[in-house]
């Protein structure tokens, strides 16, 4: 299947020099949307994992769904303030902007084998914030999985160690 066709861009947002790649449109076709949760399924089900750690928020779509398929924990990373239990918290970089990131203390344990889900990969700082987390809690990432890769902002670069999967690349 061509994502490209299935994926609209949108230029200047959400600020001016930004092409927004927008994946609503994807998910909005049935067909689209079970294509790519399968491809992400069968990239990750050879991996022996014990945990998807899912990312805020467009990543939940489509790693919640892979965790359904394979009957695997499933995580929220999540932007701050949202978490109610203890958390791990780590702040990190966006192409337009700063944050911080949260992860529930009790939710993987230690030697856990985790594969991390989001929609897109740009400069990789929520990726990369996102293993600190899973690092902090003493497990171990496996994969890094996205549907989008925008490849000259250097996303890869930046996570080089770990292992970067997507399914499209721009
Ligand atoms: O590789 P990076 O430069 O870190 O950028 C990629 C991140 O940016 C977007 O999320 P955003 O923070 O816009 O949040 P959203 O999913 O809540 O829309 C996207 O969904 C990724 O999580
Ligand atoms: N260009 C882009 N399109 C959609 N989501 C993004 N997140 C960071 N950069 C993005």
């Amino acid at each position: 299947m061509d994502l490209k066709e299935k994926i609209r861009n949108i230029k200047d947002f959400p600020e001016k020099g930004v092409i927004f790649r927008d994946i609503t449109t994807l998910i909005k076709d049935p067909d689209a949307f079970e294509y790519v949760t399968d491809a992400l399924a069968k990239h990750v089900e050879k991996e022996d994992i014990d945990a998807i750690v899912v990312l805020d928020a467009r990543g939940f779509l489509f790693g919640a769904p892979v965790a359904y398929l394979l009957k695997k924990r499933i995580v929220p990373v999540r932007k701050k303030g949202k978490l109610p239990a203890e958390t791990y918290q780590v702040e990190y970089q966006l192409e337009y902007g700063t944050g911080q990131l949260e992860m529930h203390k009790d939710a993987i344990q230690k030697g856990m084998r985790v594969a991390v889900f989001d929609d897109l990969l740009a400069t990789g700082g929520t990726a990369k914030a996102a293993c600190e987390l899973v690092e902090l809690a003493g497990a171990q990432i496996v994969s890094l999985n996205f549907v989008i890769e925008l490849t000259e902002l250097g996303g890869r670069e930046a996570l080089s160690g770990y292992q970067v999967y997507s399914l499209v690349q721009y």
